[in-house]
């Protein structure tokens, strides 16, 4: 299926110069978010994955149907402030601005296998911040995947060393 025609392209949104990948139309699209969710689950059954993690908010319409489908524990990593309980935080610049990333302290336990499930990846930034909220509760990263890549920004380079799996290129 070629997945890249369910993305639409809006020019200058959120601000001026920003390309903006509007995944809503692959998503409302039952057989096109199935295969695309199947692509995923069928990378992270290699990798033996024991959980999920996603940043807010489309990591987690990307990851919560993975990890379901897996049969293994979704774990959200979310803005500052949204948290209830005890978290650790990570500061991290986005193509659009900064913010800081934050996870529940006992998310993951000391060796888990996690998978990090994105939308999108552009400069790297939220992911390299998802990477080390993981890596600092002791979760080894077995695996990334991700909708889209824009690989004209190269965020790739900030996650070396990483599996990373994509399944649209611009
Ligand atoms: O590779 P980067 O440069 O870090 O950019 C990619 C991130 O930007 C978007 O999230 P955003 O922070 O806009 O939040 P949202 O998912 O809540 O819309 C997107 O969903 C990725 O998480
Ligand atoms: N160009 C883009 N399109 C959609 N989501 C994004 N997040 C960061 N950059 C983006």
């Amino acid at each position: 299926m070629d997945l890249k025609k369910y993305v639409t392209i809006v020019e200058d949104f959120p601000k001026p110069g920003i390309s903006f990948k509007d995944i809503t139309t692959l998503m409302d699209n039952g057989e096109a978010f199935k295969y695309a969710t199947d692509q995923i689950v069928q990378y992270a059954r290699e990798k033996k994955i024991d959980i999920v993690v996603g940043p807010e908010a489309r990591g987690f319409i990307i990851g919560c149907p993975v990890a379901y489908s897996l049969g293994v524990g979704f774990a959200p990593v979310r803005k500052e402030g949204k948290l209830p309980r005890e978290t650790i935080k990570v500061e991290y610049g986005l193509e659009y601005g900064k913010d800081a990333l934050t996870i529940h302290k006992d998310a993951i336990k000391p060796g888990q296998r996690v998978l990090i499930t994105d939308d999108l990846l552009a400069t790297g930034g939220t992911i390299e911040a998802t990477i080390k909220l993981v890596e600092q509760l002791g979760g080894e990263v077995a695996g990334i995947a991700f909708l889209i890549e824009l690989s004209y920004l190269e965020g790739r380079k900030r996650l070396e060393g990483y599996d990373i799996l994509a399944l649209i290129k611009y």
